[in-house]
């Protein structure tokens, strides 16, 4: 039983996954506080994430409230968390997973195939950029910044037809009323992480640790390993279009699915698919790696 202050940002979405960490450390007799912050990647809102710095953008400044002793664990989306993390760190857990998939959100069209010819679809994702545009070549693609909520406004107001957003994040906030399609991951490819939560704290809290233990999810542990290990291998930052999706099968078995495309975000991705008997996270990793090692047999560099 001890006193955890859980350093956030102050999005709602990321207010919401910290409060939800708060109430599982509470049922468990912790007492729990926030401490809300604005980071880098906040702040800049009118350029790619991939130009500014990348993912570390969202998470820098909690690490320096975790060094500093003004909070003890920061949660974050697992999907924004560096595949390494600076030293003195480490991702004490991961939660169990929201849906992992890709949502379209639109006014008029209820599936990507419905959308004009020519339609503005709104996203950021250099990922999604490229998966959209092997889907459907004729559409316009255009950034899309800004935590969700400022998404949502954006595409309310007319800017695009429609917009591509994680499911888990709009049904977090209780907004999955605005979901028209959630795309089969065979078609759009999730990214590594997506849909789940990572705790951390700092390498020398081996009480924290050992208090966040209870919390993990361990085939999500897993899955999620197996895919961080693919991006990891792949040196994967947001400057290149990366996908990685891992799902349980029956006996123990993980598949991975993994995509890579050019930098350049034009050409076709390369996709493989790799199964194992896993039961370990270090397995997990191994199978990870397998995919990226395929992928550079395929010609990824
Ligand atoms: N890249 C931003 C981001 N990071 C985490 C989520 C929410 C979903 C999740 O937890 O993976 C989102 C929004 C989005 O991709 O639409």
């Amino acid at each position: 039983m001890s006193n955890i202050v859980i350093a956030t940002r102050e999005s709602r979405l990321a207010l919401w996954q910290a409060q939800h960490v708060q109430a599982l450390l509470q049922e468990r007799g912790h007492v729990v506080t926030l401490l809300g912050m604005t980071t880098r990647g906040d702040q800049i809102l009118d350029r790619s994430l991939s130009k500014v710095g990348g993912k570390g953008l969202f998470v820098k400044e909690l690490e320096l409230a975790l060094e500093e002793g003004r909070a003890d664990i920061a949660v974050h989306s697992l999907k924004d968390v560096p595949m390494d993390l600076p030293d003195g760190f480490t991702l004490a857990c991961v939660l169990e997973r929201e849906d992992p998939r890709d949502a379209l959100v639109s006014p008029r069209h209820a599936t990507l195939d419905e959308l004009p010819e020519g339609a503005v679809v709104g996203t950021s994702s250099l990922r999604r950029v490229v998966l959209l545009q092997e889907l459907r070549p004729d559409l316009r693609i255009e950034p899309l910044r800004g935590n969700l909520d400022t998404r949502l406004r954006k595409l309310d107001e007319g800017q695009y037809d429609a917009i591509v957003l994680a499911a888990a994040g709009l049904k977090r906030l209780g907004l999955e009323s605005r979901i028209r399609t959630t795309f089969d991951p065979d078609v759009m490819l999730p990214a590594a992480g997506q849909g789940a939560l990572g705790i951390e704290v700092r390498a020398d809290r081996a009480d924290l640790i050992e208090s966040l233990a209870p919390l993990a999810h361990l085939a999500d542990t897993r899955a999620t390993a197996a895919e961080r290990a693919v991006s990891r291998a792949m040196g994967g930052s947001c400057s290149m279009p990366l996908a990685a999706h891992a799902r349980w099968q029956t006996g123990g078995m993980l598949r991975i699915d993994a995509a890579w495309g050019d930098s350049a975000g034009v050409a076709e991705l390369l996709r493989v698919r790799r199964e194992a008997e896993v039961s370990s996270s270090s397995q997990a990793e191994a199978l990870g790696r397998q995919a990226a090692e395929a992928l550079r047999q395929a010609g990824a560099r």
